[in-house]
């Protein structure tokens, strides 16, 4: 439910459009009563009034008003993508597509870009928002076609994943993509950039992404994705170890 009113937001007096809580279209209404609770009473957090600061194309800046568990009203600084298609909780795919082909080793494929937030490169997996009536499975192919030429087949989908909570309610599915670099369509890609998009294309050995990522950083002034790091770090540590014997710990 929306109104406009003229609010105070961060000292400045304007007209915001506030969107309140409606507790009769709310699922959560039930819980968000005092419960009890063994050390003292504790309420469920939930969300008051969402005040719209500022708006541009791509985000807009929220004051969020919020009852935390201990029953007190807060205030949260919000930052939100205006582009998230309607009737969904999802922005955008992020594509961890395994490159294999014969006689290769298999590859994760990686993009190198400028992002001017950061104000330098950075290395991530290949990504992109959904557009309006889109899946993430297509939204996926169509942006590791896009950003790499590369046509691959979607082998697994997360659920909704949130990217930085503590900032934005941006959020991602992961999509596992294989793609058969033996595939005529596969062996030159292709990119099909938009205008302002300068993508280049890496790709590094599964079986020693970490050091491979390692090296690059020693190499290169680049800033490597927590997603792609995390994920290297989980392969060193679940695959890479076959000769160490586990250990009883006292
Ligand atoms: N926050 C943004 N500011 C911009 O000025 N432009 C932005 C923002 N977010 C996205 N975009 C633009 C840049 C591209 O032209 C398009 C497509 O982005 P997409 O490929 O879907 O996503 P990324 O790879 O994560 O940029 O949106």
């Amino acid at each position: 439910m929306f109104t406009v009113e003229r609010g105070n937001v961060f000292g400045i007096h304007q007209w915001v459009a506030v969107s309140y809580w409606d507790k009769t279209l709310d699922p959560c209404t039930d819980y968000t009563e005092t419960m009890s609770c063994p050390e003292k009473n504790c309420t469920k957090p939930h969300i008051v009034k969402e005040e719209v600061v500022a708006t541009g194309q791509w985000v807009q800046l929220e004051k969020t008003t919020y009852v935390d568990p201990s029953g007190n009203t807060r205030i949260w600084e919000t930052v939100k993508r205006t582009t998230r298609p309607t009737n969904t909780v999802v922005d955008g795919v992020g594509i961890i597509a395994i490159l294999k082909r014969t006689l290769h080793k298999d590859c994760v494929v990686l993009v190198k870009q400028f992002r001017p937030p950061m104000g330098c490169y950075t290395l991530e997996f290949p990504a992109g928002l959904i557009d309006q009536n889109e899946n993430a499975e297509t939204a996926a192919l169509r942006e590791l076609k896009e950003e790499t030429g590369y046509k691959g087949e979607v082998v697994g989908v997360t659920p909704v994943t949130c990217l930085d909570p503590g900032l934005s309610n941006g959020s991602t599915h992961i999509v596992m993509v294989n793609i058969n670099g033996d595939d005529l369509e596969n062996i030159s890609p292709t990119q099909q950039l938009g205008d302002g998009e300068f993508v280049d294309v890496i790709l590094l050995p599964l079986d020693e992404f970490q050091k491979k990522i390692d090296e690059l950083l020693k190499k290169e002034k680049l800033v490597v994705d927590s997603k792609v790091y995390i994920y290297a770090m989980g392969m060193s540590q679940a695959f890479f170890k076959p000769n160490e014997l586990p250990v009883l710990k006292q």
